[in-house]
Formats: structure tokens, C-alpha cells, sequence
């Protein structure tokens, strides 16, 4: 049986405040050794996930923008493999509705309903990297977006959110939060492209185990599509209160020190969290 493991970024392999996944190096280099492939599933953009994919050597197919692409590097599997296009040294399965698309529904949304956002698109580097904490290089590549756009509420009320949510929905999206933003996204999610991600590998290899592990609402898809679910601790300790399915498994430790503790429970002891 093979292992394979789906992980969000922001605030679960990574810290929320810090960026740093210097918690889970011990885990991270438990699956090296093992071998077993890390799919990164995040809401980031395919450039903010390629400094990832260096920095961690971790050379396996990804998913980016919240399951708008998945994209496999060439020759990474060897059956028979259908995907929409190529690109560079990725053959791509495109999910998502194009970034200027959701966009301009989006400021359309907000003009036509009077509600105030602010959005990646309408934000310089600077204000993205003053918002999120993230650095200018890192602010700009998250701005490089292709499926996705991210967007805060100005003075956020209940009413002010679920006006939005329904008009994104009346014009055909959907949307979804992540641990800072909310997000409008196509018809697609992390968990449609863990599923047919997931369907790959278990045509390479038969016998394959899943497991994800998230933070928050966003991932709710992709633990809802894996063998082993498991939620991390928020900052503040907690788990997110608004995930309550009781088959998804919450580990003791916040974001990446839950990551490792979670990972070296099931792959190095073998043990249920
Ligand atoms: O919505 C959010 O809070 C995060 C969630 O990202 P994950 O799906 O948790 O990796 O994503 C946005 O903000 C990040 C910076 O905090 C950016 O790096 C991402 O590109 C953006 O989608």
C-alpha cells in the first residue's frame, strides 16, 4: 500500500503568521525518506507554490487556486495520462474559470450591490504584501493569479457576506474561505481535483491510501475526498469551529507542529490520531 498526501499551505503546513514550515521538517523529511509523494492543494497561486516545489525539492504534481489547475510534471506518471493543455515542463487539467472572468463579475457584484470589497486585482504589491504579512517578492507572485480572486468585505457585517455569496451565485460561481479571505472560484474545488488526482495514482499504483490535512472551510472538499482526514489547530489553539464532521481527525498542534505531529502519528507509528 502507498501512501499518497494532500496538504493545504496557508496555516497548516505553514504557519499563518510566519509563513515558516520549519515545524514540520521532521515529517517533511520522514515522507523524503519514505518517498511518498506530497501534493500540495492550497489556494495559492501556481508561482507562489513553484518557490515550494524548489525550496522543499518536492517534485510531484500540484494543485493550485483552490482546484482551478492541476498541474503534473511530464513523465511523472507512466500510464496513459488525459489532461487540457501543456505547459512548460506541466501537463495541466484545468478546472477553473478564468482569473479576469470571476474578477470582473466580481467588481460588478459589488458596484451593482453597493457593498465595498477590496480585491487582489485592485490591490498593489504593496498593499497584498501589507495585508497578508507577505513579503514583496511573495505578494507579487501571489497577484500572478489564473482561477481565483481573492477579496475582503469592507466593514464585514452577516448581511453585507451572504448578499455577496448570493450574488456570486446568482451569476453562475461559487465561492469559498480560506484562513484570511474569501474567494470566488468556477466550478471547481480542492476536492474535485483531489478526487481525479487521487484516480491517477491509484491507476499508477492500485493500491493507494489518501490522507489531507487542512485548516478551514476551504479544505472541507478535500477532506471530505480523502482516505485519512485530519484538521490542525488554528492560532488561539483551536480547531475551526465550523468544520464538525466527525470523521475528519483534529490533531493537537497548531499549523505545522500539528502537521508533523499528525504525520509522523500515521506514517512513522502507524497509529490513528
Ligand atoms: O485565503 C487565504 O487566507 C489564503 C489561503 O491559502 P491556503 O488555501 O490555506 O493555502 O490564500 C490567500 O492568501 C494568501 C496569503 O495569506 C496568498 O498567498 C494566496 O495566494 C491567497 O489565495
Amino acid at each position: 500500500m502507498r501512501y499518497i498526501i494532500f496538504t493545504d499551505l496557508d496555516g497548516t503546513l505553514i504557519d499563518h503568521d510566519t509563513y515558516s514550515y520549519e515545524a514540520a521538517r521532521p515529517a517533511l523529511s520522514l515522507l523524503k525518506q519514505k518517498d511518498i509523494p506530497l501534493i500540495f492543494c492550497t489556494s495559492k497561486t501556481r508561482a507562489e507554490i513553484e518557490v515550494y516545489v524548489k525550496e522543499l525539492d518536492c517534485r510531484h504534481p500540484f494543485i493550485s487556486e483552490n482546484g482551478g489547475g492541476i498541474f503534473i510534471p511530464e513523465e511523472y506518471f507512466d500510464i496513459d495520462l488525459k489532461f487540457d493543455h501543456k505547459l512548460g515542463n506541466y501537463n495541466v487539467i484545468e478546472l477553473g474559470t478564468s482569473y479576469s472572468k470571476l474578477k470582473d463579475t466580481l467588481i460588478e457584484i459589488s458596484k451593482s450591490s453597493g457593498i465595498e470589497i477590496i480585491n487582489f486585482g485592485n490591490m498593489t504589491t504593496e498593499e497584498v504584501s501589507e495585508d497578508t504579512g507577505l513579503d514583496l517578492h511573495s505578494a507579487g507572485l501571489a497577484k500572478i493569479r489564473e482561477y481565483d480572486e481573492v477579496f475582503r468585505i469592507i466593514d464585514e457585517t452577516e448581511d453585507k457576506a451572504s448578499r455577496i455569496m448570493e450574488l456570486i451565485g446568482s451569476a453562475g460561481y461559487n465561492h469559498t474561505r480560506g484562513g484570511r479571505y474569501w474567494h470566488i472560484i468556477g466550478n471547481n474545488d480542492k476536492g474535485k481535483a483531489v478526487r481525479i488526482l487521487s484516480d491517477i495514482y491509484k491507476q499508477q499504483f492500485t493500491d493507494v491510501t489518501t490522507i489531507g490535512l487542512g485548516d478551514s472551510m476551504n479544505d472541507l472538499p478535500m477532506l471530505g475526498s480523502v482516505d485519512i482526514p485530519v484538521l490542525v489547530q488554528k492560532p488561539g489553539s483551536l480547531h475551526d469551529p465550523s468544520i464538525t464532521d466527525p470523521k475528519i481527525k483534529h490533531v493537537k498542534g497548531i499549523g505545522p507542529i500539528g502537521w508533523n505531529n499528525a504525520i509522523s502519528e500515521i506514517i512513522e507509528k502507524g497509529s490513528e490520531i
